[in-house]
């Protein structure tokens, strides 16, 4: 079986073929880039079945970035016959140029040995000043080939793009993150998958247990290994294929952005059949329960709309896709595929922390609209890399956005921030950020300008001082990454699932 796929449409009209072979024993296809780069892993139900509509949506897609990846993906070839199917994770704009004097070591994971950079810090993140572990600053930051010129931070404000949650006191929890990272990176990233940065993981949907539309999938290799929901692979909210782990992972989402997220806007994120009892459709019927916890720590009364508004996600199959980032890697701007995934994007970080750049995608009719990959699509948004300010638009709202994310903080975006604003993590290993005031949580929320801190000489921290804090300056305070994990899950469109029958 032969699937194809504009992988990148670059303007010399260069396409990368995808060729899947059929292989009964293993759900993992692995693309392979023949420069080395790092690597995409799909894991994807069951590849004897994948059929060519699995990928007919992108097809005929367009990046607006392509030329970004041209280099990095010229000719990737696609072995036959392997289980796994490799891939230059240019495809996701991941950074592919690190730093040669720092050599990338993936490490060797071990149960209960964990790296030290994803070892979740014990302290919660509740302020920038509790932030552990970071070493003595950067010696010259602001000229870090990873980095951007530098800068000053911006003031920490409010966040206002339309559609984007986000709240720094809303963590996973500890034991948790732990959890959740130890089975990446043993499950995905280590051994024969070192190389591997980026895995995609497809479930079903919570009627395809009769309705055939989005295919088996077959328990990860180590879900058994998993402690709870051994043998089960279906959440509570019916929702299947996903490893256990990363369903807990979910309904602890959803638990925590519960109270924080108007009825209708958390059923984009987490559809039940309680959510839109109302008027939900008769297929609803045969849905498990909604998670009990739902119920109880409500502060927002449903709205009549929300009792009357059935999610659009109900009964869409999620995808989760893993991203670990070494320092100094991040990912190019971008809206994620528009005719693959619907609205309501929901993602955690884990093991570092690092700055999000939100820019509002330009009026190019094909800014952020085209597909470079098989899950991706990358935007050249109006404006880029140009500084705050007053832009004139009709919203008030400057172009650019950058927003610090804490490890095991959660970022939720629908809507314009979905639609509108691209987002990416820009190239570099070090974050300045800035408080305000004394604590709280308003305090944590901050704002980073793509340059930075100011430099060297601006800052206050002692070179020596290897206290904890990564240089502070009175305009901000550096922080070094660490390898960073980040689990995002997105809902397939109807017609992007992955057709094929279950095992
Ligand atoms: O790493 C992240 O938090 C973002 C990942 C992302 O945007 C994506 O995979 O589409
Ligand atoms: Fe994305």
């Amino acid at each position: 079986m032969t699937l194809s796929s504009p992988l990148s449409t670059s303007q010399a009209n260069r396409k990368r073929k995808l060729s899947v072979s059929d292989h009964e024993q293993d759900p993992i296809l692995k693309r392979r880039n023949a420069k080395g780069n790092p690597s995409l892993r799909v894991e994807i139900p069951t590849a004897s079945q994948l059929q060519e509509s699995a990928y007919s949506d992108v097809e005929s897609g367009v990046s607006g970035a392509d030329s970004l990846f041209d280099d990095i993906f010229d000719d990737i070839s696609f072995e036959v016959g392997e289980d796994i199917v490799t891939t230059s994770t240019a495809t996701t704009g991941l950074n592919t140029s690190l730093d040669s004097s720092r050599p990338i070591q993936l490490p060797s994971i071990s149960p209960g040995a964990l790296p030290p950079s994803l070892i979740p810090s014990a302290p919660a993140v509740r302020s920038l000043r509790s932030l552990s572990s970071r070493p003595s600053r950067p010696s010259q930051p602001h000229h870090d080939p990873n980095g951007t010129p530098s800068d000053t931070p911006s003031s920490p404000k409010e966040f206002p793009i339309p559609g984007l949650f986000f709240n720094p006191s809303i963590l996973i929890p500890q034991e948790l993150a732990s959890e959740v990272v130890e089975f990446c990176m043993k499950t995905y990233f280590s051994g024969r998958n070192a190389n591997v940065n980026q895995v995609m993981l497809f479930g079903r949907s919570p009627t395809s247990s009769s309705t055939p539309a989005v295919p088996a999938s077959r328990p990860s290799p180590s879900s058994t290994k998993l402690k709870e929901n051994e043998d089960d692979d279906t959440d509570s909210q019916g929702y299947s294929g996903l490893p256990p782990i990363l369903q807990t992972l979910l309904s602890h989402i959803s638990t925590l952005l519960l109270p924080h997220l108007p009825p209708t806007v958390h059923s984009l994120y987490f559809p039940t059949a309680a959510a839109t009892a109302t008027s939900a459709p008769a297929t609803c019927s045969s849905l498990s329960p909604p998670l009990t916890t739902t119920r109880t720590t409500r502060t927002i009364p449903p709205t009549s709309s929300t009792q009357s508004t059935p999610s659009p996600n109900l009964n869409r199959a999620r995808q989760a896709i893993i991203n670990l980032y070494h320092p100094g890697e991040g990912i190019t701007p971008h809206v994620d595929l528009l005719r693959r995934f619907g609205d309501g994007i929901v993602g955690v970080s884990f093991g570092s922390g690092c700055v999000m750049e939100f820019r509002r995608v330009g009026d190019h009719p094909h800014d952020g609209l085209g597909d470079s990959e098989i899950s991706e699509s990358y935007a050249v948004p109006s404006g880029a890399g140009s500084s705050r300010g007053s832009n004139g638009s009709s919203d008030g709202l400057d172009d650019a956005y950058d927003l610090y994310l804490p490890e095991r903080s959660v970022l939720a975006m629908s809507g314009d921030a979905r639609y509108k604003w691209t987002h990416g993590i820009p190239r570099r290993k070090w974050d300045c950020v800035e408080e305000d005031g004394e604590g709280g949580v308003d305090n944590v929320v901050v704002g980073v300008d793509t340059g930075g801190c100011p430099g060297d000489g601006e800052l206050l921290k002692d070179t020596n001082d290897d206290s904890g804090s990564g240089g502070r300056s009175s305009r901000g305070t550096w922080l070094e990454r660490g390898t960073r994990l980040s689990i995002t899950f997105r809902f397939l469109l109807p017609g992007a699932e992955i057709v094929g029958e279950e095992d």
